[in-house]
């Protein structure tokens, strides 16, 4: 992120303690800014100012960090010296860990920076005492990538001549929660966390996607689109770490797609059911005071996969929201951030009334809800330009000769390996449970059951729903699965990437995956949220069975060797969906490709033709909380306008490159 890494804002709490620890000075704001700053002895101190109050400083020497809710936007800074603590909460979770990281870095200095030796240290404090002057303070520079690799070093990270693996000794050293930070060189932060290299918080957004963050934290209502593949959910787990998690709901249409952002789906949180009574139930459903306090309690309202929301529903909660919030603004004032392609699953539809409203974008309140509009043209998922180009024509239902027989030639290509089998899609759910199933029991040798450990065995109903690995998980050697957490992103071991139970070993499975790489699985934790923001658990192996997926299951993730036989297609964009969850034409086989699998909803196809002129508009507004309530254009010469109109009709939309 290129938002400042030596600035935070978030709610603090001060105490100061006496000698005998009690607790006397006190001091708490909503809202204070933190700024890592140095004087010109090259001290460090956190500088702390509260709204429209003077600053205060505290100098980091002897200080202990507890970062162990940093996830949950929490931690507590110790100062030794200064007797006193700093609470920190409702922080920005990526941008606490970005300001923890940069304290780190910087307090164990540089390998290239000239350090200052004790007596010279002193020789200066004398002098500036000297002087009489005042002390200057400076914001302290970004991390450079040295500073960065150092410390991973440090850390016990980077041993020479590896890229990630920590060594033995370093990793025993290692305390996970509790990090010490002092003046002292010697002092090794222990800080996986915060350093790690291998998972995609170390990956950084493209400027495209900057933008879409900029507009999210400057308040905006925003929608934002872009073909598969265009890390609109890795955009979106980003922008949920930029923003103050309360007040924060994080959903998605879908449990697999909510799952992937840490959340929960819409229809848990709005308490509406499934939306079909009469607005006047809806309104009185959702009045129930658990219901109720959830509306009023949310400022910033996510969806991811928009597209499967259906128009009606969309209507109905922004009426509720408006009711309980008594607020007449859209969504009663809620900001809303939501993403999807409209040009992939529709939602299901329920009735033929349903059908002319069956889009959000088509309900009477979606152009008075959004104020900004942005589409994410970078594909990350795909890095084959041709196998991209496909996609883009495939996307909006265009399929010419070319591309028909290069499609077609996929049918015989072998993209098995390494005793892997490619999965299969199927257009049906109920036919790829039972070719799970019937392919488990034909394999030779016992079963093996592992079962997930859920934080609440009440609300298992729910974590089935949203959570990717299974209560009851069946495993045989031999058994193809696929994995569902990033390991490591540098070895492959990622959400999506398919393998094969080779043995057992102290009870858990080892899997060997397409690249050849083995790994011995440990239970790790899935998180999500309630609908009334609590959390739940679930500890699991982090694999399901690999043979066969639903198409409508699989929308959202990245699959590594798929098969797939489109003749029972029956919804559009499904055969899009489909073939963009592959990373590469070498790794997909099309049984039986036809063009007329292929096409692309008029209604949506339209709206796009309109959003080019939503687009421009957006574009127009600078942003920032002072531009809130400004018009397109406002503020800008007209020659300055016309040009950027220009350079932005020339601009492909829905492009096909
Ligand atoms: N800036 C980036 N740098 C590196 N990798 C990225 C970046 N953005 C996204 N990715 C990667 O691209 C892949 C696809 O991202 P993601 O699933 O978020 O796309 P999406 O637009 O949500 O797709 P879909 O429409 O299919 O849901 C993921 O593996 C993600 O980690
Ligand atoms: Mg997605």
């Amino acid at each position: 992120m290129d938002l400042n890494d030596a600035v935070l804002t978030c709610a603090v709490n001060i105490h100061w303690t006496n000698a005998v620890g009690e607790v006397g000075r006190k001091l708490a704001y909503r809202t204070a800014t933190l700024r890592l700053v140095r004087n010109d002895l090259r001290e460090m101190f956190v500088e702390v100012t509260p709204e429209k109050l003077k600053p205060l400083k505290l100098k980091l020497k002897d200080m202990m960090v507890h970062k162990k809710f940093m996830s949950e936007g929490k931690a507590t800074f110790n100062f030794k010296a200064e007797q006193c603590a700093l609470y920190l909460s409702n922080a920005p979770p990526g941008t606490l860990m970005l300001f923890l990281r940069t304290i780190f870095v910087k307090m164990n200095g540089s390998e290239g920076e000239q350090q200052e030796t004790p007596s010279a240290l002193q020789k200066k404090i004398r002098e500036h005492m000297l002087s009489g002057k005042p002390s200057s303070f400076e914001e302290i520079s970004p991390v450079t990538t040295a500073e960065m690799i150092l410390a991973r070093k440090k850390a016990g990270l980077l041993s020479r001549g590896s890229t990630t693996t920590p060594s033995p000794a370093a990793a025993k050293k290692r305390r996970y929660d509790e990090l010490k930070s002092t003046e002292d060189k010697s002092a090794v932060p222990a800080a996986k966390k915060l350093y790690q290299a291998d998972t995609e918080d170390s990956l950084r957004l493209s400027e495209e996607q900057m933008e879409v963050l900029r507009a999210c934290t400057a308040g905006k209502n925003v929608f934002f689109t872009g073909s598969a593949g265009t890390g609109k959910s890795f955009l979106l787990r980003k922008i949920i770490s930029a923003l103050p998690p309360d007040g924060t709901v994080a959903t998605a249409s879908t449990g697999v797609a909510a799952c992937l952002i840490g959340g929960t789906t819409l229809h848990a949180f709005a308490g509406i059911g499934g939306g079909d009574a009469t607005m006047a139930r809806c309104l009185e459903l959702s009045s129930r005071p658990m219901s109720a306090r959830t509306w009023r309690n949310c400022k910033r309202l996510i969806i991811d996969e928009i597209s499967m929301v259906d128009g009606q529903f969309f209507e109905k909660i922004e009426a509720v929201a408006r009711q309980i919030r008594r607020n007449e603004r859209p969504f009663g004032g809620i900001q809303l951030i939501l993403c999807g392609d409209f040009l992939q699953l529709p939602p299901v539809i329920k009735s033929e009334v349903d059908a002319k409203q069956r889009f959000c974008f088509q309900s009477n309140v979606w152009e008075s809800c959004i104020q900004c509009v942005f589409e994410l043209k970078q594909v990350h998922r795909q890095s084959d330009p041709e196998f991209v180009k496909i996609l883009n024509h495939l996307r909006i239902g265009h399929v010419n000769d070319g591309i028909a027989a290069r499609l077609v030639s996929t049918s015989k290509q072998k993209i098995e390996g390494n005793g892997i089998l490619a999965t299969q899609l199927c257009s049906h759910t109920k036919d790829a449970a039972s070719i799970n199933e019937s392919k488990l029991e034909n394999l030779s040798g016992d079963k093996v059951l592992f079962r997930a450990e859920d934080s609440d065995a009440g609300m298992s109903k729910q974590l089935d729903q949203q959570v990717q690995a299974p209560s009851q998980l069946y495993l045989k050697l031999n058994a193809q699965v696929m994995l569902l957490k990033n390991i490591n992103i540098a070895n492959g071991l990622v959400n999506g990437a398919r393998g094969v139970v080779v043995r057992l070993e102290q009870g858990l499975p080892i899997v060997r995956f397409k690249n050849n790489q083995e790994y011995a699985c440990k239970h790790e934790k899935w998180i999500i949220k309630t609908a009334t923001g609590g959390i739940l658990t679930r500890r699991q192996v982090p694999l399901k069975l690999a043979w066969a997926f639903s198409i409508h299951k699989s929308q959202g993730l990245t699959l590594d060797c798929v098969e797939m036989s489109l003749s029972k297609v029956f919804e559009a964009g499904q055969a899009y969906v489909a073939l963009s969850r592959a990373k590469s034409l070498n790794s997909v086989r099309i049984l039986d490709f036809d063009a007329k699998q292929v096409w692309a909803n008029p209604q949506v196809l339209q709206f796009y033709k309109g959003f080019r002129r939503r687009l421009i508009d957006t574009t127009m507004i600078p942003l920032g909380p002072k531009n809130r309530d400004k018009k397109p254009g406002e503020g800008k010469s007209n020659s300055a306008l016309a040009k950027l109109k220009k350079s932005l009709m020339n601009k492909p939309l829905v492009s096909i490159s």
